[in-house]
């Protein structure tokens, strides 16, 4: 499968903190990726150094196959994107700002840029906010337009950085519903995320950065494969671990790990030793067992000036 994104040691310095530590992003064609990290940990920067608004210290940027910021001009009308706190015109309407937008662009007649701009406006979900300007809109209002800029040209590649910032839990459905529209009809996608309960629901690749490393990046099938064990439901997990003997793992409320990942099979073993099953299944370890396991930081730490470039 081609590659869509691709960096080969990529570095950003700030003074003595290296923002982005040396990083290999490999996002494919048709991906759904999920670029996740805590708070601070380089996700914008890192953005930002894909579309050429920040240059990289080190390391190289392919985009779409081409060299960036060298072939920017060639490669960004391909590329859909939306950055932290996207910036509209506040006293004009959504509508107006899209046109303004288009019209920067090539792109036809004035009724097919209409034609395009309503399509937009119906799938970010602002069709109906009439002329109301962009200032009175709220963060989430906001956001969906940000997300329509980027969806103007129709790009081959989304990059968005928090697409659900400031969206309430119906509008990050919605936002979600629609990113995976777009990607069934062949748009990749790369999406930068804090939130676990997002990547897991949306993406098929996985990067996470750690104070700036990229500590994993994998398909999230293979990250969340089954461990090879089964999960035992029963109202009385003492009795599981009395049935099948050696072959439990752990217990805890309600639950019991057993080792085999044959579900019949233990529970066969389980019912012939008169014990309650009320479910059964393989067990995954979840993303965020998995990323906790990886990633050393948790969503609020502020390290000490310098703590980064004294690693
Ligand atoms: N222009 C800059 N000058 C100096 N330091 C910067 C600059 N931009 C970012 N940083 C620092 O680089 C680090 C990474 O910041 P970045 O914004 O990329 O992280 P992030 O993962 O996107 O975080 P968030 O989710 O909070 O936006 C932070 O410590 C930040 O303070």
């Amino acid at each position: 499968m081609s590659t869509v994104i691709g960096t080969t040691g990529l570095v950003k310095r700030y003074g003595r903190l290296r923002a982005v530590d040396g990083i290999d992003l490999d996002v494919r064609a048709g991906d759904v990726y999920g670029f996740l990290g805590a708070n601070g940990s380089g996700k914008t920067t890192t953005v930002r150094m894909l579309l050429g608004l920040v240059l990289p210290t080190e390391g190289e940027v392919q985009l779409l196959g081409e060299p960036m910021p060298t072939r920017a001009r060639r490669v960004l009308p391909r590329v859909g994107a939306l950055i932290e706190g996207p910036a509209h015109y506040g006293h004009l309407s959504a509508r107006a700002n899209l046109s303004l937008l288009d019209a920067a662009g090539p792109g036809g007649s004035r009724r097919t840029r209409t034609a395009r701009i309503d399509t937009v406006l119906e799938q970010v979900g602002l069709a109906g906010v009439g002329r109301r300007p962009v200032k009175d809109f709220s963060l989430g209002m906001r956001q969906r337009l940000g997300l329509g800029a980027a969806l103007l040209r129709r790009p081959e590649l989304l990059v968005l950085d928090e697409p659900t910032n400031g969206l309430d839990p119906q509008g990050i459905h919605e936002i979600r519903d629609l990113l995976l529209e777009l990607n069934r009809a062949g748009t990749t996608v790369f999406l930068s995320s804090h939130l676990l309960a997002e990547v897991e629901q949306l993406c098929t690749r996985v990067g996470v950065l750690d104070r700036g490393r990229l500590v994993l990046q994998d398909q999230l099938a293979t990250l969340t494969a089954p461990t090879g064990a089964t999960v035992v439901e029963t109202p009385d997990a003492d009795r599981v671990r009395a049935a099948l003997d050696g072959r439990v793992l752990r217990t805890s409320v309600g639950r019991a790990v057993v080792r085999g990942a044959d579900p019949a099979e233990v529970n066969a073993a389980l019912v012939a030793a008169g014990v309650p099953v009320t479910g059964l299944a393989l067990e995954r370890p979840t993303l965020e067992e998995v990323v906790l396991a990886a990633a050393s930081t948790s969503a609020d730490r502020v390290d000490a000036p310098g703590e980064r470039s004294r690693r």
